[in-house]
């Protein structure tokens, strides 16, 4: 069915009325219908996760693109300028190029261009689009475009569009001046133009390549260049065929057992329940995994995936070094090629990992862009798949990405949510009353929080990195002080500037050092089924000693930020109550920074 686009919305009731349309368009360039980004970002609040936002530019700069794909944010862009090659190519979303057509030496130019989609439209008049004029339909009887390429706009109504479509078999439809009464969009036009365009079928159409997929609520989706999207497309189908194959359940499973060690117990911390007299403390233990992280989790799910899809090359980026440990350990297991980013900084950080990662048999980037640190090694590693994506899995380590990668991050790490609920349920015979774990990207959270999100009797509290204070602009409290933007290829909540340019997080937690957050926290925050508290450097590091000395376990410096975080929720609560902690790490890693922060411990 041939979809619709109601262009030039500039009010809330006509972006209402436009509900039932595929996309709908706002005008950033000189036309009686400009809107500004802020205004854009209004009124597509409004309009249902499924529906297109299409914003239309006229030689825009890409700073004023990049800034409007990022906060309203747009789905696609639509050019109706000269913009050349170069810059179509930069853009993170898909593109339509607009062209006028006049004669059949216009249409001729289609071919040539390397946009997505292809708008044909009327010349403008006062402005470069939106005249409400017709041009001669038949100029494209012999269009070699694609037809799944192909747009109609300029002067289409309720009363042609049917015509319209029969002759041209266009894509999509797109109107602006035809659903306008006086200069002004009318609700009742706007229905019937999508009624007519449809075939009296106020249905959207599904079809993959346009409907945004992925999506917790407003966030997620899959905002990649188009040389990514076949790979993202290639995942998506591979995962939905593995998740639901007996055999490679069976296969991923016999991973976790016989070499990451599983079950991990659920440890009743007897020392820490007494000292913080408060609920029972049960911490699972994540910690005993064999590199010592929930990571590899993560990382047996997505090499198993890797190898039925035929890919002998992995690439990974890593902050902590955890994730690039767990990664190239499976690499050797199954015997496949290794290359992981790591930010300059985290380097120094994290030796030891470094040189675990060596000597598996990985090649290890250094990342010397921007602050060194996670953010900038999931840039190289993104930049690395889009020229190897042939033969190369990208598996990433966090809920973070393009969809699939949140979901199936997610479902690798609910194993731990899973043994979690069964195991509380044999030693205390009823579920807890609260859950705390980290969130860095947030993929030993989620897995956690997951099965226990229908169980409204448990609070599920997770623990960001506040660094030194929220306060400052040494933080990565993503949540406390982040907004809503795009960040490696997902739609989530950023650190970023007014311009929206993302800002350098910190945390003394290499794990934690990111300025974004995974979409479906994002969502659980926004709906408030999970709480979200930020613990400083500080605090973190108190809490490393206090565990260490109170049960015999020294925890990452990510998992200390849930241990601190866990300490501040059982002074409100009682004897009877339960609280688990996700121990998410050990401390191995980071003896060097405790031997220099902890210096001088008696
Ligand atoms: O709508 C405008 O004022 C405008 C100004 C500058 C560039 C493009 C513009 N609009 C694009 C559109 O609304 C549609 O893509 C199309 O041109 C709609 O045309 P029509 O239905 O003839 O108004």
């Amino acid at each position: 069915m041939t979809r619709v686009k109601i262009c030039g919305l500039m009010e809330e009731q006509h972006v209402k009325a436009a509900s039932s349309a595929d996309a709908i368009g706002f005008v950033f360039a000189p036309s009686r219908r400009r809107v500004s980004i802020e205004r854009a970002q209004e009124l597509s609040r409004l309009a249902d996760n499924g529906v297109q936002r299409i914003g239309v530019f006229v030689n825009a700069s890409y700073e004023e693109i990049d800034k409007a794909v990022k906060t309203v944010p747009l789905t696609m862009v639509q050019f109706h300028g000269d913009e050349p090659d170069e810059l179509i190519r930069r853009i993170e979303v898909p593109v339509i190029q607009a062209f006028s057509i006049r004669t059949s030496d216009d249409v001729e130019k289609l071919n040539n261009s390397i946009a997505d989609y292809v708008l044909v439209d009327a010349p403008g008049t006062d402005y470069r689009g939106g005249s409400g004029h017709v041009f001669d339909w038949s100029l494209l009887e012999n269009v070699e475009l694609d037809h799944s390429r192909l747009i109609l706009a300029g002067g289409l109504n309720q009363d042609n569009v049917q015509a319209a479509i029969s002759q041209t078999n266009p894509f999509m439809v797109d109107v602006s001046s035809g659903v306008e009464t006086d200069g002004r969009k009318d609700e009742v036009k706007i229905q019937q133009f999508i009624l007519q365009a449809k075939g009296d079928s106020m249905e959207r159409t599904q079809e993959k390549t346009i409907d945004p997929v992925g999506f917790f609520g407003r966030y997620g989706g899959q905002f990649v260049p188009e040389t990514l999207m076949k790979a993202v497309k290639e995942l998506e189908a591979a995962y939905e065929d593995a998740k639901n194959d007996d055999e490679f359940q069976k296969e991923y499973h016999h991973y976790l057992k016989e070499y990451v060690g599983r079950e991990q117990p659920l440890t009743f911390a007897a020392r820490m329940t007494e000292a913080w007299g408060g609920p029972k403390i049960y911490l699972k233990r994540e910690d005993l995994n064999h590199t010592g992280a929930h990571k590899v989790n993560n990382a047996i799910g997505q090499a198993l995936l890797a190898q039925r899809m035929g890919k002998r090359k992995i690439v990974a980026e890593t902050g902590a070094g955890q994730h690039g440990v767990a990664t190239a350990t499976i690499c050797a297991l199954f015997d496949l090629d290794c290359v992981v980013f790591m930010g300059e900084e985290d380097i120094k950080r994290q030796q030891l990992n470094v040189f675990r990662m060596k000597l598996l048999g990985a090649r290890v980037e250094s990342v010397t862009k921007g602050s060194g640190t996670l953010k900038d090694a999931v840039n190289e590693a993104l930049r690395y798949w889009v020229t190897n994506v042939e033969d190369t899995h990208y598996l990433i380590g966090s809920a973070l990405g393009p969809h699939p990668f949140p979901t199936m991050v997610r479902d690798f790490q609910s194993v731990i949510g899973k043994e979690t609920k069964q195991q509380i349920l044999e030693k205390e015979g009823r579920l807890p009353d609260a859950i705390v774990a980290c969130v860095g990207g947030g993929s030993n959270a989620i897995g956690m929080f997951h099965p226990f999100v229908e169980d409204a009797s448990v609070r599920l509290i997770g623990a960001e990195a506040a660094g030194a204070g929220v306060d400052t602009d040494r933080h990565a409290a993503t949540l406390t002080k982040g907004s809503e933007g795009v960040l490696h290829g997902a739609m989530m909540k950023i650190l970023q500037d007014d311009a929206g340019q993302v800002q350098e997080a910190h945390s003394i937690s290499a794990g934690l050092d990111y300025p974004g957050i995974g979409p479906e926290h994002a969502y659980l925050a926004d709906n408030g089924r999970v709480t979200y508290e930020a613990i400083t450097d500080d605090e973190a590091l108190a809490s490393v000693i206090e565990m260490s000395r109170l049960e015999g376990i020294i925890p990452a410096l990510e998992s200390a930020h849930a241990i601190a975080e866990a300490k501040k929720q059982a002074q409100s609560m009682t004897a009877d109550e339960i609280l688990v902690i996700c121990v998410s790490g050990r401390g191995d890693k980071d003896m060097a920074t405790y031997a220099e922060k902890l210096e001088g411990l008696s």
